[in-house]
């Protein structure tokens, strides 16, 4: 019989969901008893400035708050990084129901929701676009959302989404600091990934916070009523927008704590 060809493609993006000879794709689950402690591993510090935070945009994969980034003003550096890399834009993965929503997993418990924190390697790359084709060229921090308290920082966001309900409308969104969405604990695994959807490229450093966020159940039907489709077009609600998780392969996945 022939196989449909498309059976291999995601649904949403029509995109392979395995990249050929991908060695490092993401996401994965993470095995809390097979990460390995790594004491040489510092503690992340990060530094945002709330002036550089330009629009929020819904790009038809999901809404991205976007920052000015031609200069090192908002910054991440330690960890596992080698280099200070410079915020780009950070987004969220959800599901249609509280039961799942993220991408990575922690011992295969999916969380509603996860928060991404993209930074590119500005010291060794020019442009954001060339650091997304280097191995060491992007860091993205993940942050699980939980169902639970109301998160007074993310209301801001969460009240702008309305005025980009539609695929390609952004909004002019200003002063948000987005360390309000980090959890205290200075925990977190690491390990060498890709991006999660297309170009799919084998670029990012991955740093997992172990701590979720707590936000109630309003906040997060706010990201369900946003739309994949443009206005005018058959309404189909933005929800589900997470990539299967991939094969761990050859890596290993580092811890910062005992
Ligand atoms: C072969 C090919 O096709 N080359 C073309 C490369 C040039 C343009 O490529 C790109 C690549 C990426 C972007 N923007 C992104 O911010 N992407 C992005 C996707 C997923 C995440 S996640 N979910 O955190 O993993 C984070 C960021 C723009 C242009
Ligand atoms: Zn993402």
């Amino acid at each position: 019989i022939h196989k449909n060809r498309n059976d291999a493609l995601h649904p949403l993006w029509q995109s392979p969901l395995s990249v050929p000879g991908g060695t490092r794709q993401s996401p994965i689950d993470i095995q809390w008893r097979d990460s390995i402690f790594d004491p040489y591993l510092r503690p992340l510090k990060t530094s945002y400035d709330p002036d550089t935070c330009l629009h929020i945009w819904n790009n038809g994969y999901s809404f991205l708050v976007e920052f000015e980034d031609s200069a090192d003003k908002s910054i991440i550096m330690g960890g596992p990084l080698e280099n200070q890399y410079r915020l780009k834009q950070f987004h969220f993965h959800w599901g249609a129901i509280n039961e799942w929503g993220s991408e990575h997993t922690i011992d295969s418990r999916v969380y509603p929701a996860e928060l991404h924190l993209v930074h590119w390697n500005a010291v060794k790359y020019e442009s954001f676009e060339d650091a997304v084709m280097e191995g060491n060229g992007l860091a993205v921090i993940g942050v699980f959302l939980k169902l639970g308290a109301y998160h007074e920082g993310l209301q801001k966001l969460v009240d702008a989404l309305p005025a980009v309900k539609h695929k390609d409308e952004i909004v002019e969104f200003d002063s948000f600091d987005p360390s309000c969405l980090l959890p205290s604990c200075p925990d977190y695994w690491t390990y060498a990934g890709s991006l999660t959807t297309p170009p799919l490229t084998e670029s990012v450093t991955w740093i997992i916070k172990k701590k979720a966020i707590e936000v109630d159940e309003d906040q997060l039907e706010a990201f369900r009523m946003l739309l994949f489709t443009s206005p005018g077009e058959e309404e189909k609600r933005m929800v589900d927008n997470f990539r299967p998780l991939q094969p761990l392969m050859n890596r290993t996945v580092r811890s910062s704590f005992q």
